[in-house]
């Protein structure tokens, strides 16, 4: 029995009289890897903006878990299980790689209102806390040996895995993934693969974004292709190969964006 994690109706949102989502209707099964295809241009970032929070819609609504979770901000949505990555990971590039990992979870009590004396005492055992928990999802990401090394120093996939770590910290159900395998090596695209599988069989459900198509087929259950900010075919992978309007028009397009 399956049984959706995210919804959204009628999702629409304009810049300017441009319409970038238009009328987006989304099911995405608790426990799939969903892949989300299109062309340049079709709207796919502007829908993880709009289902993250980062942008409001124009028009239309968005249920995670059955909440009514639309105009939610992102920190809000992190804290309810909803975790993203960017196409483009931007680190903070002098700190190290476990600082980036421990600036990701929320709640913290220092920045709360309590005593000072009980704050210190608190502040000092979550931030031992949090220490362990990032070097256990820097461990499970293979980043480990990395740990003290500035993030800007790493290569672009390992910038990936550190993005995946981030997210991991807030142990979210469901997890947004922007291009993850774009300008990253085959090997760490490998890595990648097999923790996107592991988490995925231990329950957790994702989203991608991906232009390689590759990946897609092999990795990806059902697929939702969008073009012009709507959404023009979904199924399963091996229906998306064999969709000849799907390969011509959007498939060929992307091989050639
Ligand atoms: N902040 C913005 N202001 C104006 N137009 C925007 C803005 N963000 C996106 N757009 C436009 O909305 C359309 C959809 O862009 P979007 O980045 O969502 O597409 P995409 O499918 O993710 O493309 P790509 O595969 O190239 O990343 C594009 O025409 C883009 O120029």
């Amino acid at each position: 029995m399956t049984e959706p994690i995210l919804q959204t109706r009628g999702l629409s949102r304009d810049f300017g009289p441009f319409r970038a989502v238009d009328d987006l209707s989304l099911t995405i099964q608790k426990g799939s890897i969903t892949g989300l295809i299109g062309p340049n241009g079709a709207g796919k970032s502007t829908c993880f903006n709009l289902l993250t929070g980062m942008l409001a819609p124009t028009a239309g609504q968005i249920m995670l878990n059955g909440q009514d979770v639309t105009r939610q901000r992102p920190d809000q949505l992190f804290s309810a299980g909803l975790g993203r990555t960017f196409q483009i990971p931007r680190p903070f590039s002098r700190m190290s790689v476990l600082e980036n990992v421990m600036l990701a979870p929320l709640n913290q009590t220092g920045e709360r209102i309590v005593g000072p004396f009980l704050r210190r005492a608190r502040v000092h055992d979550e931030e031992a806390r949090i220490r362990a928990r990032a070097l256990e999802v820097l461990d499970f990401v293979t980043l480990a040996p990395l740990a003290d090394h500035p993030a800007g120093q790493i290569s672009g996939g390992q910038m990936k895995l550190l993005e995946l770590a981030r997210v991991l910290m807030g142990d979210p159900e469901l997890i947004l993934l922007d291009e993850p395998a774009a300008g990253v090596n085959p090997t760490l695209t490998g890595i990648l693969i097999g923790k996107i599988e592991e988490l995925n069989r231990q329950g957790k459900t994702f989203v991608i974004i991906e232009h390689d198509m590759d990946f897609v087929m092999q990795h990806c259950d059902p697929v939702i292709a969008l073009a012009e900010g709507r959404k023009v075919f979904e199924g399963t992978a091996a229906q998306a190969q064999a969709d000849p309007v799907l390969l011509d028009a959007y498939l060929g397009a992307m091989a050639h964006g």
